[in-house]
């Protein structure tokens, strides 16, 4: 833990639901540098710069910026957000502005989380660790993924390098889920003792119960205190950028070190886990081929690629394996995980409503992520905006969403990912009724422009541009807007543009948002 070097930024030391997050855009003028390190707070630019970082690897370049088949759902995500527009009131005092966010119970500062992102040892030196030291120092919770360049436990220890303790509310050390006191989480977990940082798991489902129940368990220790099952993935989607290329890393032996770590999948190869190993940077598959094939390299280094490609492509086997589950299959995971429960990758209603039943039996904490993989797996699917729309339509996920009685908690949860690129985009997702959104590619390509800086300013940037459009269309929380718009929407789509673009919300005109062709 180096708290101590940690260095000094803006956010005061203030509960969640008292961050400002809308004072990084006047820092940025009183600085007259421009926004640091990315020079831009545009994300078409970000990405252009990250490419042009990588120009001379542009296989990791297309293997973060590529999509399944023709990209029209990851192009379709960003333009039917694009078409949703705000209609902003005026004349309300919204001068104390809040994005705090209760996700599980807890209060966060804000509405997003850290997408989990396989592989990312490939665009940046320090992979998954930049991110999640930013993220804990920004109380974002990371999500760490199964195809990560780094150890379930080296991503865990940088999450909590830059964490700051939030003290409770309560005199006596216990978690206030009103009054924040959110990110200690050695008081949320009592497993994950000196945990300081809010961070999750998500978890690509190994082929053997053995291997699942090890991943879990190293997870729990280490802190993990939400577990996303991601289904969208049991095998890759067909992605002609990395199908040119022959670019697969997991195949080589990067984007494994959870399966190379651990000590039941490896016993299963009669392995001995290894959990110091670093990924090279940069990656190149050719060199690794080379050695492998024993064209390249000392006999030291060939027997080293041959082994790497060995677990490789036992580990994909084993946690890509192509293997489709049922619903049924995931009671094997229900009472292994005693926290809270979130699929990713629900698209349909009928899903949203069965995960309900799934998850929320015997009272159970659960959630989906409405995602479409940031549209790398089924070309052709809706955008995932226009199916969160469908699924929060559904009054058995509404009624789901109710919180308790006399309390603040909700059991399930809904959030969403795939497109998000602006703060305007994460208010439309939470006026649509989301609880909280992912962030995929921008934090990507931020950490290959500036590692842990990068990220932070994403973050940053995001949240200002959030608090500043939210206060200008007159809302000053997020938990006042959130869900309202979904009946405009829906009014609109209905009256086609031409007819009532006004929905009715308990009795009041609800006029926040609506549906125009771009
Ligand atoms: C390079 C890359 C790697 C990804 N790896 C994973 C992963 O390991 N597990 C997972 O559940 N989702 C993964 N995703 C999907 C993201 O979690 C998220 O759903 C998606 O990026 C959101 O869309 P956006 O990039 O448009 O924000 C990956 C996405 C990208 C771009």
């Amino acid at each position: 833990m180096s708290s101590s070097s940690a260095p000094a930024h803006f956010l005061p030391n203030l509960e969640p639901n008292q961050v400002q997050w809308g004072k990084y855009m006047i820092q940025v003028y009183v600085g007259q540098k421009g926004p640091e390190p990315l020079g831009t707070v545009v994300f078409n630019e970000i990405e252009e710069k990250a490419k042009d970082k990588l120009k001379d690897y542009p296989g990791a370049f297309l293997y973060a910026g590529g999509s399944a088949g023709t990209c029209a759902t990851e192009h379709a995500n960003t333009s039917y957000l694009r078409s949703l527009r705000i209609i902003p009131r005026m004349l309300k005092p919204t001068n104390t502005r809040s994005l705090s966010t209760t996700l599980f119970g807890f209060r966060y500062p804000s509405p997003i989380l850290l997408a989990p992102i396989g592989v990312q040892g490939t665009f940046y030196a320090e992979g998954e660790l930049a991110p999640a030291r930013a993220a804990g120092k920004l109380g974002v919770p990371f999500v760490c993924s199964t195809a990560s360049t780094r150890t379930i436990e080296h991503v865990a220890r940088a999450n909590d390098e830059f964490a700051k303790i939030v003290p409770s509310e309560k005199g006596d050390g216990s978690p206030d889920p009103t009054k924040g006191a959110v990110w200690n989480l050695s008081l949320i977990n009592k497993q994950s003792e000196g945990a300081l940082a809010p961070r999750w798991y998500q978890l690509y489902w190994p082929i053997h119960d053995s291997v699942t129940s090890s991943l879990l368990s190293r997870a729990k220790a280490s802190g993990y205190t939400t577990l996303v099952i991601t289904l969208d993935t049991m095998t890759l989607g067909w992605r002609p950028h990395d199908l040119e290329r022959s670019y697969l890393p997991f195949g080589l032996g990067v984007g494994i070190e959870i399966g190379r770590s651990d000590p039941v999948f490896m016993a299963l190869h009669n392995r001995k886990p290894t959990a110091d190993y670093e990924p090279p940077f940069p990656y190149l598959p050719s060199d690794i081929l080379a050695m492998a094939r024993g064209l390249k390299g000392t006999e030291q280094e060939q027997a080293k690629a041959k082994e790497d490609a060995f677990v490789g492509q036992a580990w994909l086997a084993e946690s890509n394996s192509g293997t489709y589950r049922g619903w049924d299959d995931l009671d094997f995971i229900l009472k292994e995980w005693e926290g809270p429960v979130v699929l990713k990758g629900i698209q349909s209603v009928r899903d949203a409503e069965k995960a309900v039943e799934v998850l929320m039996k015997d009272g159970r904490e659960g959630g989906i992520i409405v995602s479409n993989h940031g549209g790398r797996q089924v070309d052709g699917a809706i955008p995932s905006i226009l199916a969160l729309q469908r699924i929060l339509s559904s009054k058995k996920v509404q009624e789901a969403r109710n919180p308790l009685p006399g309390s603040n908690k909700k059991k399930f949860h809904v959030l969403f990912d795939s497109g998000i690129r602006t703060g305007s985009d994460i208010l439309k997702a939470v006026m649509l009724g989301a609880d909280a959104v992912l962030i995929g590619r921008p934090y990507v390509y931020a950490s290959i422009l500036g590692g842990q800086a990068g990220v932070e300013q994403v973050i940053q940037h995001l949240l200002a541009d959030l608090e500043i459009t939210m206060g200008l269309s007159g809302w000053d929380s997020l938990d006042e807007v959130r869900g309202k718009g979904l009946k405009s929407v829906l009014a609109s789509v209905k009256g086609d543009m031409k007819g009532e673009m006004v929905g009715v919300d308990d009795g009041e005109e609800v006029e926040i948002l609506i549906k125009v062709d771009c």
